[in-house]
């Protein structure tokens, strides 16, 4: 990868709950792609938007069957990167923490914290070690694109935010909810990691849309957060999320130069383990997200 490379993006978008498909995709096709961790949650939707290419992939699969514990986020983002994906939109809905967030607004969010216990977090393991910086987990070029486009839009939206994942699949106690609004998160959801993780492991750019459905249970003027409110507000929700990826699309998907963020190359300096101590079975697994560095 030289300072002078032209990248050709290929544009990945990760459909949460509420949101199984994209408008306007031309070219359509829904293919299998299996990787060394396993198959993603579903096929993914191969296409063209504006002539820019596009991989859509229905987060919990298509009619919603697998949990947020049971997704398998190594292979979702290994699928995306084995299919030339540079960017990856994550689209999720969200519980809010803070009174100005309301139902229907967006928050490109900024910042995690990370309450799941379950979940395999990392491509790397014992045999070939690697640490990446979280430090700013969201790729901060395509939340410019996201903030641009809200506006042009006239989509209420915040640029910034911590939202919490949880672990689920049960929403959070008064205690807990209470909690994190201490802690100032913005919003609550189940899956943003270790997805946004494995993306920047897989030196794929990744960026969130955070569609708040609901005020979680802390709002003493607002009933607590069910699957109807958060269904019901996502449809409401879902026009506006469709027309804010049909414009960022074509905004992301021009020629460019390596991202000024730096996602692209985050394995850069992350690789501990010496050659001579690699496990060659993980390194041939590896090669399909970390074949730049290994
Ligand atoms: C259906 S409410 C809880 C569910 O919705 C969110 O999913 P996603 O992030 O995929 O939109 C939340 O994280 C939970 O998985
Ligand atoms: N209140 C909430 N908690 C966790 N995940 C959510 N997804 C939508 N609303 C949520």
């Amino acid at each position: 990868m030289s300072q002078n490379e032209v990248v050709e993006p290929v544009i990945g978008l990760i459909g949460g709950s509420g949101l199984y498909d994209i408008d306007g995709l031309e070219e359509k096709e829904w293919r299998t792609v299996e990787t060394p961790w396993g198959l993603p949650s579903d096929q993914l939707l191969f296409g063209r938007l504006d002539g820019v290419r596009c991989v859509f992939l229905p987060r919990h699969g298509r009619g919603h069957p697998i949990p947020p514990s049971r997704l398998n986020y190594r292979a979702n983002i290994a699928a995306m990167k084995m299919s030339g994906v540079t960017d990856i939109v994550s689209l999720s809905a969200v519980g809010s923490l803070k009174e100005e967030l309301p139902p229907g607004h967006f928050v490109i969010v900024d910042q995690f914290i990370d309450r799941t216990i379950w979940r395999e977090k990392s491509f790397f393991d014992t045999g070939c070690v690697a640490h990446i910086s979280m430090a700013d987990p969201l790729c901060a070029r395509i939340g410019d694109v996201l903030e641009a486009q809200t506006k042009a839009l006239n989509i209420e939206a915040t640029r910034g935010g911590t939202y919490l994942v949880m672990e689920g699949p049960q929403f959070s106690t008064r205690a807990e909810s209470n909690l994190y609004r201490s802690w100032g998160c913005s919003v609550i959801g189940m899956t943003n990691m270790p997805e946004a993780t494995l993306a920047r492991e897989a030196e794929i750019c990744y960026a969130t849309v955070a569609m708040v459905t609901d005020y979680d249970c802390w709002h003493e003027d607002h009933d607590n957060v069910t699957v109807e409110s958060v269904v019901k507000t996502m449809q409401g929700n879902s026009a506006k999320a469709k027309a804010l990826v049909k414009a960022v699309i074509p905004a992301l998907g021009q020629p460019r130069g390596l991202c000024s963020a730096g996602c692209d190359r985050a394995l850069e300096y992350a690789l501990i383990t010496a050659p001579e101590a690699r496990d060659p079975a993980l390194i041939s697994k590896l090669k399909v997200v970390a074949g730049r560095v290994l």
